[in-house]
């Protein structure tokens, strides 16, 4: 099997508390991955830890076969991030946005225009690729944010809680641009939106306590606990193992 991330034992502690605890899993290449689990179950320090932001306490995790602790340099080469507080310029443009980023990856001037051009044309931002950023909406920041992070090519995307906030049609636009990316590269989806990681996912991990509590698809998921819906399975899992 090819995988785009495997993690080992992987495992972060704060103040003896382990956020993350001894994860080992794999996700392969072109996979939609979600990570799903209640507040405080990890989500976010272990894709802080598979992008190099935070440094494990023990284990190691594999990007397309580079470490996250010896081969950094080469994992950053490989990732793109759109982080939960999306970290736009605000004052700039939409197309200064892309250009700044593409600059911050080293990126010539001319090639800069042409994939910011290109990105621009993906995510349908056509008409307001002029306008400062901060004149808009939740969601069109939340689209620019991933078309930042997608301009250096990454291989592997790492999504944040993409729709966090978003009123459900500009979530469902945000689901229709990250069905676009589906088999393209690897994605890995934070979210709370139980019908968000059933409709974009190709498989789904569920933590509880910094643990992997269970993997596997969303049928797998409901046929492992008996649940009727994909929320029962969650809840099942994700909570006190009670099926009312
Ligand atoms: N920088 C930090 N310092 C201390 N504790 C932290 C830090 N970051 C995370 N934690 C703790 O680690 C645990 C896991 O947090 P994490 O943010 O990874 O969970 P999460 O699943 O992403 O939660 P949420 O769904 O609320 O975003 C929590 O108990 C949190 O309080």
């Amino acid at each position: 099997m090819d995988f785009a991330i495997k993690t080992c034992g992987l495992t972060k502690k704060y103040a003896g508390r382990a956020a993350v605890d001894n994860l080992s899993l794999s996700v392969r290449r072109g996979e939609l991955f979600a990570l799903l689990g209640v507040n405080g179950a990890g989500k976010t320090t272990t894709i802080r830890m598979l992008s190099c932001l935070t440094r494990p306490d023990d284990g190691d995790a594999f990007l397309l076969g580079s470490s996250i602790r010896s081969d950094e340099k080469e994992v950053k080469k490989c990732i793109g991030v759109s982080p939960q507080e999306t970290a736009i310029a605000r004052n700039l443009s939409v197309r200064e946005n892309l250009e700044l980023m593409a600059g911050v990856h080293g990126i010539k001037k001319a090639e800069a225009k042409r994939k910011a051009d290109e990105l621009i044309r993906l995510f349908a931002l056509e008409e307001i690729e002029k306008q400062k950023a901060k004149t808009l909406s939740g969601g069109w920041q939340r689209r620019l944010s991933i078309a930042m992070a997608l301009i250096s090519d990454p291989r592997i995307l790492f999504l944040d809680e993409p729709t966090l906030g978003l009123d459900v049609l500009a979530r469902r636009e945000l689901w229709s641009v990250i069905r676009q990316l589906k088999g393209r590269i690897t994605v890995i989806l934070t979210t709370h939106y139980l019908e968000e990681a059933e409709s974009l996912s190709d498989r789904i991990c569920i933590m509880k306590d910094g643990k992997l509590c269970a993997i596997g698809t969303e049928k797998e998921l409901r046929e492992q606990t008996g649940a009727a819906s994909f929320e029962d399975a969650f809840v099942y899992l994700a909570g006190g193992g009670d099926l009312q």
